[in-house]
């Protein structure tokens, strides 16, 4: 076990001192994107206007031989446009690949003081991140980068999924966890062929009722897994992510998913289609009217004490506290976006 008094200091000589509280900026939507791939680049000026995040994949997706052109095609877009407040991420290869080495080699040598954070697929304990953590020092001391570059774990197997706790706390450097349902389920010979989403096979069937149809409801293949995630994020101060809906042709079942994770705690999702971007910004930004009810029961309780009711609902201490997560998020997009800070009923000044 490391010493906790150490968990404040750099692991390499010269490298940023670590960040001790992760930074939480607007994180809806995780936009994929192939940065080999020429039009997807050239979609780079308006999508970094529309997403919170914008990710350069190098991993799953890529195509052996153009790893490397995924691989510049990002430091192109590093050095070259100016995202704005959008974030930019990396996914790299897996650690057992043979790209990896050199993911992070160019990508923290060219465009490290660019990178927020960089995407580590298939962790499966706490020592994949303590490899990355100690090279990444190493790196950011070798290339003279300023803040320290933070690092999100794909759950994604079922040892990672046995570890999630030990992963969440491997590292003042872990940003968050995004959920990655494809792998998982492979890894776990779940006899799904989907990316996310629910079966029509899973479901619970109600007692035989004379000649009365039985009735069925699917039910929630990933429900335990995305909240023990959750759970591990919360406890650890670091942030949990939904992964990818690969049924690009079923926006319905897309929004469905992001709002079961968004109900549970995610902060945000994959995007792997221009279009899903809508969806998780529509998803991952509260609903007006839980926003403007919340500000009510704040507005009625200033000190958040005792019991109180509005509406017919008891409210105290706690729903207060409801309350206030609901509102802070609400504060935080209004920033970044007039129309919802119209929505939400907030003053101009605080948008
Ligand atoms: C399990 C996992 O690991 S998930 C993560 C890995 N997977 C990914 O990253 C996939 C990323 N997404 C994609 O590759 C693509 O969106 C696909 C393959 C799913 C669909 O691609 P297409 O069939 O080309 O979609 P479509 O025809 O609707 O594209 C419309 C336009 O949007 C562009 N586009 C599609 N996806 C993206 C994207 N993620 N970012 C930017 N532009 C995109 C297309 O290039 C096309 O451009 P054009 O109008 O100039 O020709
Ligand atoms: C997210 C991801 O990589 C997966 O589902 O496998
Ligand atoms: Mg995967």
């Amino acid at each position: 076990m490391r010493n906790p008094r150490d968990f404040g200091a750099p692991l390499a000589v010269g490298a940023p001192t670590p960040l001790l509280e992760i930074p939480f900026p607007p994180s809806r939507m995780i936009h994929f994107l192939d940065a080999s791939n020429e039009k997807m680049v050239a979609k780079v000026p308006d999508i970094a206007k529309k997403t919170d995040i914008l990710l350069g994949n190098l991993e799953d997706a890529v195509p052996v031989d153009r790893k490397e052109a995924a691989r510049e095609g990002l430091v192109t877009v590093g050095q070259t446009y100016d995202l704005g407040e959008t974030q930019l991420w990396t996914r790299v290869n897996s650690l057992d690949s043979p790209w990896v080495l050199d993911d992070l080699l160019r990508l923290v040598g060219a465009i490290g003081n660019r990178l927020d954070v960089i995407m580590v697929p298939k962790v499966e304990g706490a020592w994949d991140i303590h490899y990355v953590d100690r090279l990444l020092a190493q790196l950011e001391a070798r290339f003279n980068v300023e803040r320290p570059i933070l690092v999100h774990a794909i759950l994604e197997t079922a040892l990672g999924v046995a570890n999630l706790e030990e992963i969440a706390a491997a590292s003042p450097r872990m940003q968050g966890m995004s959920f990655g349902p494809a792998d998982l389920a492979a890894s776990r010979r779940m006899k799904t062929t989907r990316v996310g989403g629910g079966h029509p096979g899973y479901v619970s069937l109600s007692d035989p009722d004379g000649d009365n149809p039985r009735v069925t409801a699917q039910q929630d293949l990933w429900h335990y897994s995305i909240a023990r995630m959750v759970d591990a994020c919360a406890a650890t101060g670091i942030l949990p992510f939904y992964g990818p809906f690969g049924d690009i042709s079923d926006d319905e079942g897309c929004e469905a998913q992001f709002r079961a994770a968004f109900l549970l705690g995610c902060v945000g999702a994959w995007s792997l289609h221009p279009k899903q971007i809508a969806i998780a910004k529509k998803v991952f930004s509260p609903d007006p009217d839980e926003v403007r009810f919340a500000k009510r029961v704040i507005e009625a309780i200033p000190d958040g004490r005792g019991v109180h009711m509005l509406d017919g609902k008891m409210q105290d201490d706690a729903t207060w506290k409801q309350c206030k997560v609901m509102v802070s998020l609400a504060e935080l997009l209004a920033k970044k976006d007039p129309e919802l800070a119209e929505a939400y009923g907030f003053e101009p000044a605080t948008a």
